[in-house]
């Protein structure tokens, strides 16, 4: 099982922050919240702190892990880790991607996201309605 974070990020409207992978990436053009695989060795912090530097140039501070998201995919099976985070510096860039969009959470459901997100985005609902 390959290990998965992904960066909540809300802006100062509540928005969150997606991002859509390029024609180069596997999933091609579906949204997803930002972030990548956890290398050896790394805390699952350490590695949204790295994902959304190396993808965004943003600087962030991880506060929270929500619930797991086991996903099985045709050809791979993913563990992902939503985190929390908080932007502390910078400006976004987009240095992977093909786009970005700040989206409500009832939004979200317009957007083509990956199979294993919208599990994320249905737990989110439920976080955010309590
Ligand atoms: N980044 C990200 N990947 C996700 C999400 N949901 C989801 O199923 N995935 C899948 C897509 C990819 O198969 C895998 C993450 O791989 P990736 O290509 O984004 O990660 P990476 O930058 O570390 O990849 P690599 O090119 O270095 O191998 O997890 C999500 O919300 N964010």
């Amino acid at each position: 099982m390959i290990r998965v974070v992904c960066a909540i990020i809300k802006n100062a409207d509540g928005k969150l922050l997606l991002t859509q992978r390029s024609g180069k990436m596997d999933h091609s053009y579906h949204w997803e919240f930002p972030g990548g695989k956890v290398e050896n060795d790394e805390t699952d912090y350490a590695a949204i702190t790295r994902e959304i530097w190396e993808e965004l140039q943003i600087e962030v501070e991880p506060l929270k892990k929500l619930t797991q998201v086991d996903w099985q995919y045709p050809n791979k099976k993913i563990a992902l880790v939503p985190i929390i985070c908080e932007i502390r510096s910078g400006t976004l860039n987009l240095n992977e991607h093909l786009d970005f969009v700040w989206l409500a959470i009832n939004e979200l459901t317009e957007l083509n996201v990956l199979g294993a997100d919208r599990e994320v985005v249905n737990n989110l609902k439920r976080v955010y309605e309590n």
